[in-house]
Order: C-alpha cells, then sequence, then structure tokens
C-alpha cells in the first residue's frame, strides 16, 4: 500500500513540519496549536480504532484494535494533556479546541470508511496514521539535530509505539490474507484498498500543512 502511494507518502513523512520538529526551527505556537488539533483528532481516530473492535472476525484481530484503542486513550491523548498542561493550557481548554477542517475532513474520512467499508477498508484508511508516525519517529531519532521536541520524537521511537505499530502491520497482513487469499494484490479490491490508504495519507499530508498555519 505503501509502495502504491508513490510520492505522497513522501510528502507525509518529509514534510516540512516533521522536518521542523526534527532541527527544533519549528515555532513553538505551532507545535501547540498542531498538538491541540491532534488531541481532537485523536478523539476521533480512537472512536475508528473502536470500530475496528467492532468489525473484527477473529480475537487476535479483536486484540490488536482493542490495545490500540487503549494505547491511543491512555498513552497517546494523555501526552498531549501532560505537554499542553506544561504550556499552560488546561485538559478543558485542550478539549474545547475549536475543530479545523482540515483536521474534521481526515477523521470523517477514516469514521465513514469504518461505517459503510468492511474491516480491510477501515484498516487501510487507519494504516498511514499509525505506520507513518512510527517511520517518522524512527528517523527523527537517528537524524535529529536538536532536542527542542525530542519528548515527542521519544514517544513515537519508543518501544511501546514501535511495538503497536509492529502489531497493528502483523495484524492487516494476516487480515488481508485470511479475507483476500494469496494472491490478494491481483484482485480488484486491492486497488480500491491501496486507493483509500493513499486518499489517508493525503489527508495526514493536508493536517501537516493546518499544523504550519496557526
Ligand atoms: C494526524 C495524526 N496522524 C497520526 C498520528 C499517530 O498516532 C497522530 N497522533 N496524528
Amino acid at each position: 500500500m505503501r509502495a502504491a502511494s508513490g510520492e505522497t507518502w513522501r510528502d507525509y513523512t518529509r514534510h516540512a513540519f516533521v522536518e521542523g520538529l526534527s532541527d527544533g526551527s519549528l515555532p513553538n505556537a505551532a507545535f501547540l496549536h498542531y498538538l491541540r488539533q491532534d488531541y481532537v483528532f485523536l478523539t476521533h481516530f480512537s472512536r475508528a480504532w473502536a470500530l475496528a473492535v467492532v468489525k473484527a472476525e477473529t480475537h487476535d484481530e479483536m486484540l490488536v484494535a482493542s490495545s490500540t484503542v487503549n494505547g491511543l486513550i491512555h498513552e497517546e491523548m494523555m501526552l498531549h494533556v501532560g505537554v499542553c498542561a506544561e504550556a499552560g493550557i488546561s485538559h478543558d481548554a485542550l478539549a474545547a479546541t475549536p475543530e479545523r477542517p482540515e483536521n474534521l475532513a481526515y477523521t470523517r474520512y477514516v469514521l465513514e470508511a469504518g461505517y459503510s467499508g468492511d474491516f480491510l477498508t477501515l484498516l487501510a484508511a487507519l494504516a498511514p496514521c499509525v505506520m507513518g508516525y512510527a517511520e517518522i519517529g524512527l528517523r527523527l531519532k537517528q537524524a535529529a539535530h536538536s532536542d527542542t521536541y525530542q519528548q515527542w520524537i521519544d514517544t513515537y521511537a519508543g518501544d511501546q509505539y514501535q511495538s503497536y505499530c509492529r502489531d497493528v502491520g502483523a495484524m492487516i497482513d494476516s487480515a488481508v490474507t485470511r479475507r483476500l487469499g494469496e494472491g490478494y494484490d491481483q484482485l480488484p479490491i486491492w486497488q480500491s484498498l491501496c486507493k483509500t490508504f493513499r486518499t489517508a495519507t493525503e489527508l495526514e499530508v493536508k493536517f501537516w500543512d493546518m499544523g504550519l498555519t496557526p
């Protein structure tokens, strides 16, 4: 799916916002604005992963989907609450953040994939988020020339997040072959799943664009 998304994957994982996190040149106001939007994003994104629990077929799929829901709500969202609290933004203020249209477009796209699509369509819409941030986190950990955004980088490069990413990847692989068989990439449905993945990746690019325009 990543290979089929072409340039878009690079636009997402090498975005100017990401490079600003890496070298510390990202203005703090842009970072906090992004974090506030991302908190709202994660609220809806957790709901979309909860739909994956509902649409799963096996206990293994349910285990991975429910762990992801748990990680999003108990860990990733709490990181945002903590960083914002240090910057003087209360939990109430964070929850009251007005949602930007770019944010709304992305999360509702993913939720809609879950409401009207099957399990694989939902996973194709969810995958760029988890996979992309894990990839960005690892690269920045190796390349970062500044410690300004170290906590953010460490979160996504850390063992916990990387292990979520591996579990989700393995679960997607087995969910695809379970439903479509080994020759999955010869089927028309595969093209449609790749298109969903690519659209979600484009919406990640728009999310970073939004981050740069507080
Ligand atoms: C927009 C966006 N994509 C991916 C992640 C990773 O969970 C995130 N926190 N926010």
